[in-house]
């Protein structure tokens, strides 16, 4: 078996849905003649950054891979550009380039920014974080106005609004295409709950709404696919972990960032979620977006993506009563990060 196949082997085993069989030597369709969407990766020479822009190196719903960052960036695109797969890697590095690397874009993941280091909340990183994105994102509304956009950088709760607002003042707002990632939650409360029952994780799947925070995480346990039976202590120590999970990573890692791989992984699956929607596919994610199912102007949930964006928002279900109360709960955290993204664009 050659190098490339035991990569594509191994991603195609990763995720079967966006790795199809055939994997990085994937034939070329009928499809693949029509123009494949541009992603572009701000953050690329981050730790998620570059295991992000592997991923996606290896995906064959990507045409152009633009790899943009502050510094290293062409060492990570050389180093890429080598790998033998039909996605072409372009890279920018500085503000200057900004607008290169985003030109034509139907996709800008952004990973760009700080990680939590022991000790510090999400929070603690809105005073570096929310000036980044917004940066990046006024270059977003001017150089590729119509480009679906996934935030990784931290806090998710406020970064988001702040793209919000930035793409509003810029005239270019549109709800559909502006996406929290909190897919990382997901994975975690479906590798959780599956230890604990005794399942494949890859059988388990949890829906988690809120926020991407603390207790405005919250893993709807009475919702998971196949049901599960746990008692109210061990769905409040699963709920409390999925909620902590960030900073176990945190901890673990010890001053050296947070989770960089797993989220890599879960940036991917998004993304190629997004640009399966794009081609005219029904996907459902669980996204951070500006949403009308509770009182919050921002909430993640399910939704529908197809390809003008978030079709349709899936009920939130009935909650139980550990649900109901750790709802009640995340609300006034989540609102007041909302608002501090918000005022952050009106007070700069
Ligand atoms: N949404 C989620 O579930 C998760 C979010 N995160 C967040 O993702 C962010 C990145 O984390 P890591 O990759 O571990 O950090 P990192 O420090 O390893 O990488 C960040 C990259 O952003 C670049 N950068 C900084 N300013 C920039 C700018 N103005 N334009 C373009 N690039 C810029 C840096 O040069 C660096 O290469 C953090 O805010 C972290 O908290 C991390 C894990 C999960
Ligand atoms: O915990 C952090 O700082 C990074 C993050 O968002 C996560 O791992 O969920």
């Amino acid at each position: 078996m050659e190098a490339g196949d035991r990569v594509a082997n191994l991603l195609g085993h990763l995720n079967p849905v966006y790795m199809p069989e055939g994997g990085l030597r994937a034939a070329p369709t009928s499809a693949s003649s029509s123009k494949k969407p541009k992603v572009a990766v701000l953050g690329a020479a981050g730790g998620i950054g570059q295991p992000l822009a592997l991923l996606l190196k290896g995906s064959n719903l990507v045409g152009e891979l633009s790899l943009y960052d502050i510094v290293g960036t062409e060492g990570v695109a050389a180093d890429l550009s080598h790998i033998d797969s039909s996605v072409k890697v372009s890279s920018a590095t500085g503000a200057d380039k900004l607008g290169e690397a985003l030109y034509d874009c139907d996709l800008v993941v952004i990973p760009a920014g700080v990680p939590r280091k022991p000790g510090m909340t999400r929070d603690d990183l809105f005073n570096i974080n929310a000036g980044i994105v917004a940066n990046l994102c006024a270059g977003i509304a001017k150089y590729c106005p119509g480009a679906w956009v996934a935030i990784i950088s931290n806090p998710v709760n406020s970064t988001v609004p702040i793209a919000a607002e930035v793409f509003k003042k810029a005239g270019t707002y549109d709800p559909r295409k502006l996406l929290g990632v909190t897919k990382l939650d997901v994975l975690r409360a479906n590798t959780f709950v599956a230890e604990a029952i005794g399942k494949a994780p890859e059988s388990v799947s949890v829906p988690v709404i809120g926020g991407h925070a603390g207790v405005t995480i919250l893993p709807l346990l009475s919702q998971t696919t196949p049901r599960v039976e746990v008692s109210a202590d061990k769905a409040k120590a699963l709920t409390e972990r999925i909620q902590d999970a960030g900073t176990e990573v945190v901890k673990a890692k010890a001053g050296k960032g947070s989770a960089t791989l797993s989220m890599a992984y879960a940036a991917a699956k998004f993304a190629e979620s997004c640009l399966l929607a794009l081609q005219g596919q029904s996907v459902v994610e669980c996204a951070y977006v500006e949403s009308h199912l509770t009182d919050l102007p921002f909430f993640a949930s399910q939704v529908r993506l197809g390809r003008s964006g978030v079709e349709e928002y899936l009920p939130l279900g009935s909650f139980n009563e550990l649900e109901t109360k750790n709802f009640g709960a995340l609300k006034s955290e989540l609102r007041g990060s909302i608002q501090k993204g918000v005022d952050f664009v009106h007070k700069s």
